[in-house]
């Protein structure tokens, strides 16, 4: 297996050649539904791997630095019932739907006696609304939508986050989230289920001209292993750009891992380089 050298992370980073087996399970407990319906891949997974035409993106934690945001209210809250919040279950809460993730929260602090799922988004909401307008990007976002843009390779985003959620997080940033194809929300008609299940990131396939596009042919963006998982199992290639605190187990199921999006090289993909690369 071809191994990168990745300078942020100044360790060698498989890139995965043979594809995941499918359907495919996490090696660690990611919550998953207790009868796990089998995400079977959409694309054939011995086919090879065709050229990248088409980009999905993650927002949260990928392309906003917002993960904080959710951490900060949640450790607040435990506060209050004397816990602790850690990367264990921040790991199984990232990218999922808010409710899907709130319910993961108040079972693992064992605090369903007292706390609904429900009651713990109108809890934490006032508080995220006062953080989310001042979400700033990540490092190289904006350089990496520009070029796609740039270079009209067709690009669009899928987010857990509610359009509520997406029009705060996003209000310093209309410029650059204008250049999206199209983006679809966690609260999307479409979406019955978060992310590890592939729908958002079929749904966003389908909705970009000539659409649907053959999974094999997207790249998806995510920091979340929910993220990751939906992406293999839509059939997709993925680039992991994980938070440094999460667990390296987390990384097992992504084709690539890159300490930044300013690591990306669009060349690994087939896709146009960028014209400065050192900018
Ligand atoms: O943009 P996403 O898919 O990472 O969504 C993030 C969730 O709403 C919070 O982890
Ligand atoms: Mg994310």
């Amino acid at each position: 297996m071809p191994r990168l050298l990745c300078q942020r992370l100044a360790f060698p980073i498989p890139i995965a050649t043979s594809p995941i087996p499918f359907p495919y399970f996490p090696t660690k407990s990611l919550n998953f539904p207790k009868n796990p319906t089998p995400y079977l891949a959409m694309a054939n997974p011995s086919a090879a791997k065709a050229p990248i035409t088409h980009v999905i993106f993650d927002m949260d934690g990928l392309l906003l630095d917002t993960e904080k945001f959710y951490t900060e209210v949640q450790e607040i809250i435990l506060a209050r019932y004397n816990k602790t919040f850690d990367w264990a279950l921040k790991a199984k809460m990232m990218g999922k739907k808010a409710i899907e993730a709130a319910r993961v929260f108040v079972e693992d602090t064992g605090l369903s006696d007292s706390l609904t799922a429900e009651d713990f988004l109108v809890e934490r909401e006032a508080m995220l609304q006062k953080l989310f307008p001042t979400s700033e990007l990540m490092p190289g976002a904006s350089r990496l939508i520009r070029h796609l843009h740039a270079k009209a390779i067709p690009f669009c985003l899928a987010t857990g986050s509610n359009k509520r959620h997406f029009e705060l997080k996003t209000q310093s940033h209309h410029e650059l989230f204008s250049l999206m194809h199209h983006v679809v929300n966690g609260d999307d008609p479409e979406v019955k289920q978060g992310k590890p299940s592939p729908e958002i990131f079929l749904a966003a396939s389908k909705r970009f001209e000539g659409g649907p596009v053959d999974p094999n042919k997207c790249l998806v963006f995510e920091d979340a292993p929910s993220g990751v998982l939906a992406a293999k199992n839509a059939g997709m290639s993925v680039v992991m750009v994980p938070d440094p605190r999460l667990d390296s187990s987390f990384h097992d199921a992504a084709d690539q891992v890159l300490g930044s999006l300013l690591d990306f090289n669009p060349s690994d993909w087939g896709l146009p380089p960028f014209d400065n690369p050192a900018s």
